[in-house]
């Protein structure tokens, strides 16, 4: 409301200074006539200019800085303009706020910058002053030697605007390359302290987007627009002094314009930031819809879907096309206002500038010098006026970016316990638990669970029982409803995240690798560069042990490099088994004491399936061990037995027990024999002797819910 009070009080006194003006343009034109009342106006139209230009700077930047977005009804007079901003309106404070505080350390370079900025701008006010005097000498004056030292000087002058505008431009690059790498790290910091479940429900193209696209436009924008605004700034205040002094009258005339481009910017501005916060949404649409077929890659072809595919990411660049054109018509039309009004201010001069010289009351020189400083000045007012809407632009996606960088994780910090004895005895407390992203549907309902030290306890039943959560829970990357999730007696929350991973190791159904070494595979998130003090990141004999006991060191080394060898981005170079052996390997060089292993056969074939399991079956007998198991010989050979279905424990007991008991578990086993002989008579006909036993989760109970077979889960 303020604001909109503001912009009335500003159409009024525009027209109070139209009349003045007038009034002003008339004693120019004709000399005598008024007396001495041009003083008169001219101080009105000044001090009115001045009135209107700083109203519509205050309206532009309180619609800037998102004020006006929590305007509209209710008492507003009596309310203070903050209280009533709205949560967009405080992320625009707080964006600004921590832009300026990225910029802040970078202050000395900026002064530095902003110094050799304004002497350049004092160089480039003195070029058309000197060449004004030039002019004056060679027509007027008649003067060899004045016009032979000014043209020298003009040389200095134009040598020296160049260094400077030189150091300013390279002090300013190098603080836009600090504020980039600032942002970014800041941004990447904030994505790593996030919890899992922000990682399932935001999409991945999303998040990349903002890492990439949002960040280059906030630094490059920012600093950009912070060099050319702050040049421009100092640019126009310069001449404006050179221009007084050459013509008063002339520039009150010039001076009318201002407000006028200021008002087409605010107007401008605030479109422009609204359609590029579209662009950048329609943007990162798009590419999470290719990135979702590409990393899927396989599976699209598997299915023939390549022409949905395209048809998808096609018709999103077809709706990002259509605002990019509402954004280029927008820019088109301000375009020509802006290349119009430089002319039309031409024009004026000239013909007020004229009419000057006519009267004697100017000199032909001067005239040339105010035409150079009224090109001058456009051209600083025209960048000013592109700062401001890319500006807004920029603000849109810092919005984005900063938002995220304040992002607070939905899960509390963890302890900082890291006991140096650790019998690693789990317990689950009676949890329950729902995953963040679907609170209504319970995942677990009570379950309560005790696995001592050193013994092997194997998670079995039908698939979506809630087996995989519960490992989640234990890893800390989910946290209970209700209920505690326990290690040694204490809540694992209140363990040391390092530590806990250290000591509390997962191998999960899918392995992945990162693109770098195999020996860095296996050392991951044990280097030096994790926080690993360097004495006790594990030494390349105890990466051999590890690869060893996984029944994976023969194949590293036969291969071309070894455990140097690169395995490429996801490991695409190494088979489903040979990652999976790495997983392990990563997970045994941690020595820890308890393993996860959350059904990390699945999903491969028999063959590797076999040396996998090998080296699972060797581990399995010096840890505490949670299995997610589907092989009937790992859950046999198991001291436990838990029957996970419908998100509690249905059964639990020996093998022994359990398959005598007639239960849900008897079912699974009968069921499964019943498919090894089919399977194994298949598989004997087809690779000799070994019997691929048929996953336990992939039958159902007879009062189970139906489930996909591991073929179907495998999300290749
Ligand atoms: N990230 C998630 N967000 C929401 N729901 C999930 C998520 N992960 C799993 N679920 C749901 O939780 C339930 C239990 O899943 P969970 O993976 O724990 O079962 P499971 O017994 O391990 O199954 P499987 O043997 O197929 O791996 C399922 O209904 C599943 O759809």
């Amino acid at each position: 409301m303020a604001v909109r009070f503001i912009c009335i009080a500003t159409q009024l006194a525009l027209l109070t200074k139209a009349v003045l003006v007038a009034l002003l343009g008339a004693d120019l034109l004709f000399p005598g006539r008024h007396g001495q009342s041009g003083l008169l106006y001219m101080f009105a139209a000044i001090v009115t200019s001045l009135l209107c230009t700083f109203a519509e700077m205050f309206a532009a930047c309180a619609l800037i800085s998102g004020w006006e977005e929590g305007g509209g009804g209710g008492d507003e007079a009596a309310q203070p303009l903050l209280d009533k901003t709205d949560k967009a309106a405080l992320q625009r404070q707080s964006t600004i706020a921590m832009l300026l505080s990225f910029s802040a350390q970078d202050t000395p370079l900026l002064i530095v910058a902003f110094l050799a900025g304004a002497v350049a701008a004092l160089g480039q006010a003195l070029i058309p002053y000197y060449t004004g005097q030039i002019i004056d000498y060679a027509s007027i004056d008649q003067s060899f030697d004045n016009f032979q030292w000014t043209c020298l000087l003009l040389v200095v002058v134009a040598f020296g605007t160049a260094i400077f505008t030189g150091v300013r431009g390279g002090l300013f690059t190098v603080a836009m390359t600090r504020f980039n790498v600032r942002i970014r790290t800041s941004l990447f910091d904030a994505l790593m302290r996030q919890e899992i479940a922000f990682f399932t429900s935001t999409k991945t193209g999303e998040i990349t987007s903002r890492l990439s696209a949002d960040t280059t436009t906030v630094s490059d924008q920012i600093c950009l627009n912070l060099n050319v605004g702050l040049r421009s700034l100092t640019q126009a205040a310069m001449v404006l002094v050179f221009m007084f002094k050459a013509s008063w009258r002339l520039t009150i005339i010039t001076f009318i314009l201002i407000p006028l481009i200021i008002l087409v910017c605010k107007v401008y501005g605030a479109y422009y930031r609204e359609l590029a916060k579209a662009v950048q949404n329609e943007l990162a649409e798009a590419n999470t819809v290719a990135e979702e077929s590409l990393s899927s890659m396989a599976t699209v072809r598997s299915h023939a879907a390549e022409d949905s595919a395209r048809a998808a990411y096609q018709h999103r660049l077809h709706l990002f096309y259509k605002l990019c054109l509402k954004e280029a018509l927008g820019y088109a039309a301000y375009i020509m206002f802006t290349t119009f009004l430089p002319n039309a201010v031409n024009v004026i001069t000239l013909f007020v500038g004229g009419n000057l010289v006519l009267q004697d009351r100017m000199s032909a020189g001067s005239l040339v010098s105010f035409m150079l400083y009224v090109t001058s000045l456009n051209g600083a007012l025209q960048a000013l006026a592109d700062v401001f809407s890319a500006f807004a632009a920029a603000l849109g996606a810092a919005d984005k970016v900063i938002e995220l960088i304040q992002r607070l994780p939905k899960m509390p910090d963890p302890g900082g316990l890291k006991p140096s004895s650790f019998s690693g005895h789990l317990e689950l407390k009676d949890v329950e638990f729902s995953y963040p992203s679907r609170p209504d549907t319970r995942v677990l309902g009570g379950v309560s669970l005790s696995v001592k030290p050193g013994e092997v306890v194997a998670l079995v039943g039908p698939s979506g029982g809630g087996k995989s959560s519960i490992v989640k829970l234990v890893e800390r990357f989910y946290l209970p409803s209700s209920g505690a999730v326990m290690l040694d007696g204490r809540d694992v929350g209140l363990y040391d995240a390092k530590w806990l991973k250290r000591n509390v190791a997962l191998v999960a159904q899918e392995p992945v690798l990162f693109a770098r070494s195999v020996r860095r595979n296996i050392l991951y998130g044990l280097e030096v560069e994790d926080g690993v003090p360097p004495e006790q990141v594990p030494s390349n004999e105890h990466v051999e042990e590890a690869a060893r006991l996984a029944n994976a060191h023969d194949f590293i080394m036969a291969m071309p490099q070894g455990y140097e060898t690169d395995c490429g981005e996801k490991g695409v170079s190494l088979s489903g088994g040979q990652k999976q052996r790495i997983a392990i390997a990563r997970a045994l060089v941690r020595k820890p004491t308890v393993l996860l292993l959350d059904e990390a056969t699945s999903a491969l074939d028999s063959d590797s399936e076999a040396v996998v399991q090998e080296a699972l079956d060797r581990m399995m007998k010096d840890f505490t061990v949670l299995v997610i198991a589907h092989r009937l010989s790992t859950v046999a050979n198991a001291d436990r037995i838990l029957v996970i279905a419908k998100g509690q424990i249905a059964e639990q007991g020996t093998h022994e027990s359990l398959a005598e008991s007639g239960g849900l578990y008897s079912g699974l086993v009968r069921r499964q024999f019943s498919k090894t002989t089919s399977s194994a008579s298949l598989a004997t006909s087809a690779r000799g002797s070994y019997v691929n036993l048929p996953s336990l989760n992939t039958l159902a109970p007879a009062a189970g819910p139906s489930h996909p077979s591991i073929a179907e889960k495998d999300p290749q």
